[in-house]
């Protein structure tokens, strides 16, 4: 139906149609006129109507009453004003005239001198309530949707889910929260940019709806039993109202990862993206909105630590995990100023000179208050909450700050090898920074050898080269850490400019154990060969593994049999000693 400028005029009775059309003309107002409540519908539907005059006596058909109460049926029959004609005035046929929807009634005989007027105040009176209405639906529309997503925002999910928790207590029914977070995305937007991250959440929000809409065949329908939101930034939420058992929600969550691990297709780029899922069950994990929403959240963080792309349901102790990553992130932050923080040495033997010319710096915190730390622990924790950028800046500076002093005492280094963090290094102005330390510090480039995770180097190949060649230029070696655990690709390692590859412990472990790890270790060094690169085997721990690698030809060895890592004065002792 079109809004119109015309009025519609449904009287049965010609002669009152033709007086009020020419009352109207008389003001400047077009109308168009029907002899019948079901005529007038039908005219409606057809031409639309700005304001509607309805007579009440209408014996051949439908009254107005009647004609009234269908028109604020229709799609567009809400808002629109209509004036009751009536020669009804008792107090019944008033009531019964508001009640079927009507905006204002006057009596019969209208007073035809005034009518005009009086349809055009009505016109008035409605334009502005409808554009105050129209404001309230912006309003409200910006207060509970997402402006990117066109999705409910967390503010419309929360006021949901605590109806549906009230209603599920009530029906002593399950619910279940899903907590999703997208794997990687800020990655994508630092190195592909906003626009290519704002494609990414639309996309997402897309096909969250279509996996919602397959799930209908596991829920009753009915339009509140799943609801969906976007929470903010790469945070969505899919409430699950009406599940019969816990293990329906995995299905669901199951359902979602496989379809956001389908490529995304942007401008000619393939993208590929993963997403962890945590879940919480009403009222197993919380009988409240807030602790339904904090334990799904807490259930994702643990899914994507346990490595991301999967689903996790919630459960007591990840609150006692979650306590103690807050006390380890409040000692983090502090650790540098309170000079907790220590680098150890793991010397790495050249298998061809039979010295141990290299070291790999390894970081280690001593906190005050809780005692020594693993960095398997804290270096996860301190890249997602970014405090990596400088506990990373602080560990090139000792390192290269170390090396100088060793070789100023004579030890002959060839290499001090340090781990970098991929968001350490795809942090604006890495390159730079090396090379100022490089510059405050006097260190030689060469003798320094950056170690990048495979992870590292899968995201945006054109962003990682510049980076990579950026370093090399400065003189630098660059290093491959954990080889052979990633999904790099050897064409795309071919136009890197790498100088080693480390071999993963696990494979080393097992060299013994099965020919398969045997085989792959042998391929990693006839690979690094080809590739004129230089291979260093990490996590040796017995003779057998030592004389494997030797002969393999691998060029260098590091692990426990050989030495663990160790504080500066020892490594010292331990370089001095061998010179
Ligand atoms: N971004 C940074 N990451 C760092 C830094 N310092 C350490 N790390 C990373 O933390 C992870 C754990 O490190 P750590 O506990 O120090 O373990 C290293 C070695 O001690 C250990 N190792 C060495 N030899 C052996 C062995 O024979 N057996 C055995 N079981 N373990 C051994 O392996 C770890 C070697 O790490 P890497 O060579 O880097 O893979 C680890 O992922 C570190 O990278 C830092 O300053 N920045």
């Amino acid at each position: 139906m079109q809004d119109q400028t015309h009025l519609l005029i449904i009287d049965d009775d010609a002669m009152i149609r033709l007086l009020v059309v020419r009352a109207l003309q008389a003001v400047g107002l077009q109308s168009i006129e029907a002899g019948s409540g079901e005529e007038g519908l039908r005219m409606l539907a057809q031409h639309g109507a700005s304001a509607i005059l309805l007579d009440v006596v209408m014996p051949n058909g439908m009254d107005g009453f009647d004609t009234c109460a269908a028109l604020r049926q229709l799609p567009d029959g809400q808002h629109i004003p209509v004036l009751m004609m009536t020669g009804l005035e008792d107090l019944d046929s008033i009531n019964r005239a508001f009640e079927a929807g009507a905006t204002d009634f006057i009596t019969k005989p209208v007073n035809i001198a005034l009518l005009g007027h009086r349809v055009r105040y009505m016109l008035r009176a409605s334009h502005t309530t409808r554009r105050l209405l129209e404001s309230e639906q912006r309003l409200h529309h910006m207060a509970y949707f997402d402006n990117l997503t066109n999705l409910p925002n967390r503010q419309f999910f929360r006021e949901h889910l605590h109806i549906m928790i009230a209603l599920a207590k009530r029906q002593e029914r399950k619910l279940a929260v899903l907590f999703l977070d997208l794997d990687g995305f800020k990655r994508i937007n630092d190195t592909l940019g906003h626009h290519v991250g704002d494609l990414v959440l639309q996309e997402t929000g897309k096909r969250l709806q279509k996996s919602l809409r397959a799930s209908d065949l596991l829920m009753r329908p009915g339009k509140d039993e799943i609801s969906l939101a976007r929470l903010g930034g790469d945070e969505f939420t899919v409430l699950l109202s009406t599940i019969e058992r816990n293990e329906d929600a995995a299905t669901v969550a199951e359902r979602i990862r496989l379809n956001l691990m389908r490529p995304f297709i942007f401008e000619d780029q393939e993208l590929y993206m993963a997403t962890s899922i945590g879940i919480a069950i009403f009222p197993d994990d919380g009988t409240e909105e807030e602790a339904l929403l904090k334990n799904a959240d807490l259930a994702m963080y643990h899914a994507k630590r346990g490595g991301g792309n999967r689903y996790q349901y919630f459960s007591t102790n990840m609150t006692e995990l979650a306590l103690r990553r807050l006390s380890l992130e409040n000692n983090l932050h502090r650790a540098i100023e309170r000079n907790e923080l220590a680098l150890h040495y793991q010397p790495i033997l050249n298998i061809k000179t039979g010295k141990f010319s290299g070291v790999e710096a390894l970081l280690r915190w001593n906190s005050e208050e809780l005692g020594c730390i693993s960095p398997a622990e804290f270096i996860p924790l301190a890249e997602e909450t970014g405090i990596i950028i400088s506990i990373g800046e602080w560990v090139l500076r000792q390192a290269c700050i170390q090396a100088v002093s060793w070789l100023k005492q004579g030890i002959s280094l060839t290499h001090m090898a340090v781990n970098v963090s991929s968001i350490q290094f795809l942090n604006k102005g890495f390159s730079t920074l090396v090379a100022s330390i490089l510059a405050e510090t006097q260190l030689n480039p060469q003798l320094l050898e950056l170690e990048l995770t495979e992870s590292t180097l899968i995201f945006d190949e054109g962003a990682i080269l510049i980076i990579l060649q950026s370093l090399n230029a400065l003189g630098i070696k660059l290093a491959i850490d954990d080889f052979g655990t990633g999904y790099s690709s050897l064409s795309r390692l071919k136009n890197f400019p790498i100088n080693r590859l480390k071999i993963d412990q696990s494979f080393v472990r097992d060299i013994e154990e099965g020919a398969e790890n045997a085989a792959i270790v042998v391929a990693i060094i006839a690979m690094a060969e080809s590739m004129k690169m230089n291979v260093t085997a990490e996590g040796v721990e017995t003779a057998a593994q030592l004389n494997f690698l030797k002969d393999k030809r691998c060029h260098e060895i590091q692990g426990y049999l050989l030495s663990r890592p160790l504080p500066a004065t020892k490594a010292e002792i331990f370089l001095k000693n061998q010179s």
